[in-house]
């Protein structure tokens, strides 16, 4: 059994997938192992999973933070149908600061991806009910739950979906613009 990891281009946002044994019935694989993500150098203790169902295609979540004490590193894959996954740097002593990244994850390709602390979260949906698990390092906290405009300007991401059509929750379609947002990292 073994993992792929490759950074992408802000170096600790990982890609990892994990190896799938197919045979006649279908696929196994390993989603989560603590020791080879520790010898791989992850560095996460994860203590929350997380499952959510997002009905239509172009649907998106994000983008999300942590504040600490409560900041979240996050594992995520998809168990049904595909996103576009997005991180955004908002450590502010990092040379990446507001710069993204994004991924490709399907149910099809097992990729997932790792997503530090200190990074706005968000996906989009490419297919109808899609459908995703992560785990989490840190336990949910409503207080310190926070959100970003997922489509501003100033970030400029390309989502890979059609923006004026893009369905949000009333949190994530009022959400506070990057330029007035206030990084607690
Ligand atoms: C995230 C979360 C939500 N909830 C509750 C709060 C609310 O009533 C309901 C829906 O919450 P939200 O609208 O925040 O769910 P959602 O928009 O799916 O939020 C998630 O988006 C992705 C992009 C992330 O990165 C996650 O960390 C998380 O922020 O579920 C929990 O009880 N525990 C949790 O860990």
């Amino acid at each position: 059994m073994s993992i792929k990891v490759e950074p992408l281009k802000i170096a600790d946002v990982l890609l990892v997938t994990p190896q799938r044994f197919r045979d006649d019935r279908g696929f196994f694989s390993q989603t989560y192992s603590a020791a080879q993500f520790k010898a791989a150098g992850i560095d996460a203790d994860f203590v929350q999973d997380n499952h959510s169902l997002s009905r239509q295609a172009g649907t998106v979540r994000g983008l999300h933070f942590q504040a600490p004490p409560y900041a979240q590193a996050k594992l995520v894959r998809v168990l049904r149908g595909a996103i576009v996954d997005v991180a955004v740097d908002i450590r502010k002593t990092s040379p990446t600061y507001g710069k993204w990244v994004k991924a490709e994850l399907s149910a099809e390709n097992g990729v997932q991806i790792f997503v530090p602390r200190g990074f706005l979260h968000g996906f989009a949906t490419l297919q109808p009910d899609t459908e995703i698990a992560y785990k989490v390092d840190n336990p949910y906290s409503r207080e310190a739950d926070g959100a970003v405009l997922w489509n501003d300007s100033a970030l400029a991401i390309d989502w890979g979906i059609d923006a004026a059509s893009a369905i949000l929750s009333e949190k994530d379609a009022s959400a506070p613009a990057f330029g007035s947002f206030s990084s607690p990292f």
